[in-house]
């Protein structure tokens, strides 16, 4: 365990109890209290006594480099699912670089590597959520639901190859929406304590316990139930797909004679779809709310999608980026652990085992970087800047995480919202369905309520 040295400053408070940074999020508020502080205290702020937050946007790449350094600690632990009694390590929470390259390679290979064998997929979730909404015209709905609707059904059809049918039954039939909402809230505080994950998430006999009551949320033992049913519906031969990543993880019949390799798959399709389904909902969702927020930039875009005068989305990429920009879906800094022999940089000496985090709220409103207008919702920043000035905003947009720990999933998740937008926008308009604008909230995800529109025909 590393301790900074020197004097860093920061709130007594959260220099002696870790406690304090669970109160930093639990209002769902974190990404204005930690810019709070750094208006207090300056750019290196002590958070816990472990803990320090940096808002200076040139430790970007040292904090989350590309040689595995810079490790995942504890936090991650909250995010491991229980699976066999035990916690299962996967791709997006192990701190073991060996084991994050070998699972992020069969995603790779499986299923971000082949983009041809998904876009029809993608295309007809779009169509269902077009063909519902064409339905629903001039009524109220919840948008930020059915945007999660629609984001499950097709991270599902390309995980397993089959419908999910959240879109077609008009509502989360099974709770899994809304589990998938609370764990990852309640995920998020708790792994403020790692030692809290230890005797809830992560005990058998807590989850046990929490089971037993039929109204516990818990996304993550639905859907390993969900794998194993699917795999051993594919192994008596009535799975027929091919091309979803189920099949493809499955098709050299391993997992039949070898243990490792069944438990391999599980992890593998696991976090694929619950690494995948939130985070594009929460995107799309967020886009659509700048959009809405901002009369002059959905014309622009309404006319360029209909008019199909922007073939390689250069218009579109931008709408998206500075969406994700202004709006990040995560909210505390994405941590880090400071490998042995610590860190110098600007006059800071940082022990080993200190756990550092970048607030991405932080460095995507540096003003150095995205100029004086960096609060503004504003595309044309991403298509008028010269190249050294795009270097830079790109290094600061922290949306996909950074360095070798960042999002393998990025070019997926673009497709997809890109597809979304395009084919909606060409169809439909939305508005707002009353004067009253959704809430917000954001533990570890961008959360919305009552994001009510209605569509009506383009
Ligand atoms: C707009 C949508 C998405 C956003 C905003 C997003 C964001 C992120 C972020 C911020 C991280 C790094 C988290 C950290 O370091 O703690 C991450 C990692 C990851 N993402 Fe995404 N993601 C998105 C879509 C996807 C999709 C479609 C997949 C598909 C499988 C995916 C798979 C992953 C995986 C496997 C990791 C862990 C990578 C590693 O630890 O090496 N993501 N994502």
């Amino acid at each position: 365990r590393g301790r900074k040295k020197g004097s860093i400053p920061g709130p007594l408070i959260g220099r002696l109890t870790t406690y304090y940074r669970v109160w930093l999020l639990m209002w769902g508020d974190a990404p204005r209290r930690y810019a709070e502080l750094h208006r207090k205290y300056g750019p290196v702020v002590q958070t816990g006594p472990y803990h320090i937050s940096i808002s200076e946007s040139h430790w970007i790449p040292i904090v989350y480099d590309t040689k595995h350094r810079f490790r995942k600690g504890r936090f991650y632990d909250v995010f491991r699912p229980l699976y066999k009694g035990k916690p299962l390590d996967t791709v997006f929470t192990t701190s073991d670089p060996a084991l994050n390259k070998h699972l992020k390679h069969s995603l790779l290979l499986n299923l971000l590597n082949k983009p041809h064998l998904y876009i029809e997929d993608i295309d007809y979730s779009v169509f269902v959520f077009i063909q519902e909404m064409e339905a629903a015209k001039g009524k109220s709905i919840d948008l930020s639901s059915w945007i999660f609707y629609w984001a499950f059904d097709m991270t599902y059809a390309l995980v397993f190859g089959d419908h999910f049918g959240y879109m077609r039954s008009g509502k989360d039939f099974n709770g899994m929406v809304s589990s998938f909402k609370s764990i990852v809230r309640s995920a998020a505080v708790l792994g403020q304590v790692p030692k809290w994950c230890s005797i809830t998430l992560a005990n058998k006999r807590f989850m046990g316990i929490c089971r037993s009551f039929s109204s516990f949320p818990d996304p993550t033992i639905q859907l390993l139930e969900e794998i194993e049913r699917k795999i051993q519906k594919h192994d008596t031969q009535m799975h027929s797909c091919g091309k979803s990543l189920l099949c493809r993880v499955l098709s050299s019949g391993d997992h039949k004679l070898n243990e490792n390799a069944y438990d391999e798959a599980v992890n593998v399709l696991f976090e694929a779809f619950l690494a995948a389904a939130g985070e594009v909902a929460v995107s799309v969702t967020t886009i659509i709310y700048c959009l809405l927020n901002n009369q002059r930039v959905y014309n622009t875009l309404t006319e360029t999608v209909r008019s199909r005068t922007d073939p390689d989305h250069i218009y579109l990429n931008g709408v998206i980026k500075e969406a994700l920009r202004v709006h990040t879906s995560n909210s505390p800094p994405i941590e880090r652990v400071v490998p042995t022999g610590g860190l110098n940089v600007d006059g800071y000496f940082i022990q080993e085992g200190t756990v550092l985090g970048i607030p991405q709220y932080l460095a995507h409103r540096d003003q150095a970087v995205f100029g004086i207008d960096a609060e503004d919702f504003r595309p044309e920043r991403w298509l008028e800047a010269d190249p050294p000035t795009m270097k830079s905003m790109d290094q600061n947009f922290m949306t996909f995480g950074k360095g070798c720990r960042g999002c393998v999933g990025r070019e997926l998740a673009m497709i997809e919202m890109r597809t979304f937008v395009t084919k909606v926008f060409t169809k439909l308009d939305v508005r707002w369905a009353s004067s009253t604008r959704p809430k917000t909230a954001n533990y570890w995800m961008m959360e919305y309520f009552d994001f009510h529109v209605t569509f009506a025909a383009a």
